[in-house]
């Protein structure tokens, strides 16, 4: 297929609307045909025309469904006409509407309706949303090679010297750098001038809060999910590619891979990452990994329809002249209008035989989808517990119990009958000022320490303890102490790698020494640990040369090398300087995610809500109060709870 005449206007025999008033109405219709519950989110800024915009949310299904397709439109609003005309094009089949009773259809309509309604690719703060879903909480990645293209890209003059002397700086560092190299550094997403390009924000955008809260009324009691993030753009033109992208590999992967087979590329980003697919390997704040976070009690496959259409050197002409339109020109004006039918028609070719195969194409993935998704079989216990992350009480054998535990330094008492329950896939939190006994409530369930009295069993086994010669307890069978800590991971404040062996050497001791793995397969488990963490260049490195957050990451690894039923982490971000602790907390949300049990000591209260089922507040040696991150975040009972968190927030 070849790319047709662009800028010619727009064809309204096409199936894609181009005017954002008729994707709605079209959407909304074949949304009530199909019986759908509908709900919109109403944009505070208006459309072109003076008229109401708003995300529409349609809802097939039960909203409680343990399965639950998800399709997203419009995130780079202008793309917005092929995922609007993808989901109304399915809704239009009958065939659709009545879905099994475990089984949702969730359509979220232009997520940014205002990108949509005046054609930009950003949002109403020029933000590109698939650069927003990043931590807030930890400072925004750097992209520091984005400085010397930024004089060049965004400039006052449309012609004239300024101009030219641009436009030469810009095909200099092309030359230098290479076009791919070039466009890899835009497309990464930069966080520090809010009129360059693909400028991730300062906080989370309107449509990122949207997201957020329909993710948060519909997403939070499926197991199994499916999500199409639906786009267009990059890539070679005419060919739509599925893709799933994601920072760390995880389950959804694999079962995308067995759903589409070869038909899924997966696209695992990061600093360094490459990809031929188009898309932006070095990217943060995709809404795919997004989505992972915010359903983080389901296995989630997140995919990405990307419908190339024009070179990325074209295209990233096409952006750099609408931002400049949008800073500098006049929308109005013979140029601006040129400008805007450029943009558009460059992300919705205006030729029909390009609309129709991305529309089969996706129309045959939501079907594939779709089909897999019916035959999963919800495991008792898997889905359902995760998916209860705060509201169901778990069942079976608890990972860890600990009832009654006493522990006195000398004189000091330090925990004074302190009990903890976690079930398989839970994560929960310890939280107290200093002194209050956390760390050392850990270290008992850990066997570091030895309790005076009380009980710990893990995974069902009861650990066996004898009174002590000196007094209180000690281990009854050092042989149970040494098989209970090689499923009782630990990771420390202070990482506690061994410093004269590299990275993938720390790795690989215990699981060959402890648990008698081959070296070969030990190795070979490290090397996919360490690209889960983020450090596959790093394996060879030793622990001095690493700095703090990358050593703890490397320490995550260890642990998980020897597959712990449970991982216990003992304030893990607290020797960090601040800059670095919001890679090792992403590791651990993204271990969460995934359904490891936890326990976790942490000072990061946020980081706490959000990734706990379960929270306790320690003072003084017993536990004041326990329950869900809402209930003791949102509604603490105790006068030294809403103290100890009026200090901390
Ligand atoms: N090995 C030890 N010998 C003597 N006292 C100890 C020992 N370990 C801990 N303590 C004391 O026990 C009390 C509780 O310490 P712990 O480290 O468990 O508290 P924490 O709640 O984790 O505090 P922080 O948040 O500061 O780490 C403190 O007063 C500490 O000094």
């Amino acid at each position: 297929m070849q790319p047709r005449d662009l800028t010619q206007s727009a064809d309204t025999s096409l199936p894609f609307a181009l005017d954002y008033a008729t994707m709605r109405q079209r959407f909304l219709s074949a949304a009530r045909a199909a019986g759908a519950a509908l709900s919109e989110h109403i944009h505070p800024l208006h459309g072109p025309d003076g008229k109401t915009i708003a995300t529409d949310v349609a809802l097939i299904g039960q909203a409680d469904a343990p399965k639950l397709m998800v399709m997203i439109s419009g995130t780079h609003g202008v793309e917005g006409a092929y995922g609007s005309a993808c989901q109304t094009a399915w809704l239009g089949q009958k065939a659709n509407w009545a879905l099994p009773e475990d089984t949702a259809v969730l359509m979220i309509h232009l997520i940014n309706p205002w990108g949509t309604a005046w054609s930009r690719r950003v949002n109403e703060d020029n933000v590109d949303l698939n650069r927003n879903f990043i931590d807030w909480t930890a400072k925004p990645p750097e992209n520091p090679a984005y400085a010397d293209l930024h004089p060049a890209l965004v400039v006052a003059a449309w012609d004239g010297p300024e101009r030219i002397a641009a436009d030469e700086a810009l095909a200099e560092l092309t030359k230098a750098k290479g076009q791919t190299a070039v466009s890899l550094i835009i497309e990464a997403g930069q966080y520090a001038y809010p009129d360059g390009l693909f400028y991730g924000g300062n906080s989370p955008v309107w449509s990122n809060r949207v997201l957020t809260s329909v993710l948060e009324d519909f997403g939070q009691k499926a197991g199994q999910v499916i999500v199409f993030d639906l786009h267009t753009g990059a890539g070679p033109y005419g060919y739509p590619a599925l893709l799933s992208v994601s920072p760390v590999d995880h389950a959804g992967l694999a079962w995308g891979t067995e759903m589409f087979g070869p038909a899924m590329v997966p696209v695992i980003t990061g600093a360094a990452a490459t990809t031929n697919t188009g898309i932006a390997a070095t990217a943060t704040g995709y809404v795919s990994a997004f989505v992972r976070a915010a359903m983080g009690q389901a296995r989630v496959l997140p995919l990405v329809m990307e419908c190339g259409t024009l070179s990325s050197a074209e295209m990233q002409q096409r952006v750099v002249d609408d931002n400049w339109l949008h800073l500098y020109g006049k929308p109005e004006s013979e140029r601006g209008q040129r400008i805007k039918t450029d943009l558009a028609h460059g992300f919705i070719p205006q030729d029909a035989s390009w609309q129709q195969i991305c529309l089969s194409t996706s129309l045959r993935h939501f079907d594939t989808a779709l089909t897999a998704l019916k035959k999963v079989e919800a495991k008792p216990g898997s889905a359902a517990v995760r998916a209860a992350k705060v509201e169901v009480t778990p069942k079976g054998t608890p990972a860890v119990e600990v009832v009654d535990l006493h522990k006195s330094f000398g004189q000091l008492e330090v925990l004074k009958g302190v009990n903890l329950t976690a079930y398989p896939g839970q994560v929960v939190s310890m939280i107290g000022s200093s002194g209050s006994g956390k760390s050392t409530m850990l270290r008992c369930i850990n066997l570091l320490e030895q309790p005076n009295s009380g009980r710990v069993v893990i995974d069902g086994e009861l650990v066996r303890m004898k009174p002590h010669a000196k007094g209180g307890t000690t281990a009854a069978d050092p042989r149970q102490i040494e098989h209970i800590r090689a499923r009782v991971g630990m990771v420390f404040q202070n990482f506690n790698l061994w410093p004269h062996m590299t990275v993938l050497e720390n790795i690989i001791e215990a699981p060959i020494h402890v648990l008698k793995e081959a070296r070969a397969d030990a190795v070979e488990h490290a090397h996919a640990l360490l690209k889960k963490v983020g450090l596959s260049e790093k394996h060879a490195h030793y622990p001095g040369q690493l700095s703090g957050g990358q050593q703890q990451r490397a320490a995550i690894a260890r642990t998980l090398a020897m597959r712990p039923k449970v991982m216990l982490f003992d304030e893990p971000t607290s020797a960090l300087d601040p800059e670095l602790v919001g890679e090792v907390l992403r590791v651990i949300r993204q271990l969460a995610e995934e359904g490891n049990t936890m326990i976790l000591v942490t000072h990061e209260m946020q980081f706490a809500r959000e990734v706990s089922h379960k929270v306790l507040f320690l003072h003084q040696g017993r536990v004041e109060e326990e329950g869900t991150p809402a209930d003791l975040f949102g509604q603490p009972k105790s006068e030294r709870l809403r103290q100890f968190l009026a200090r901390t927030f």
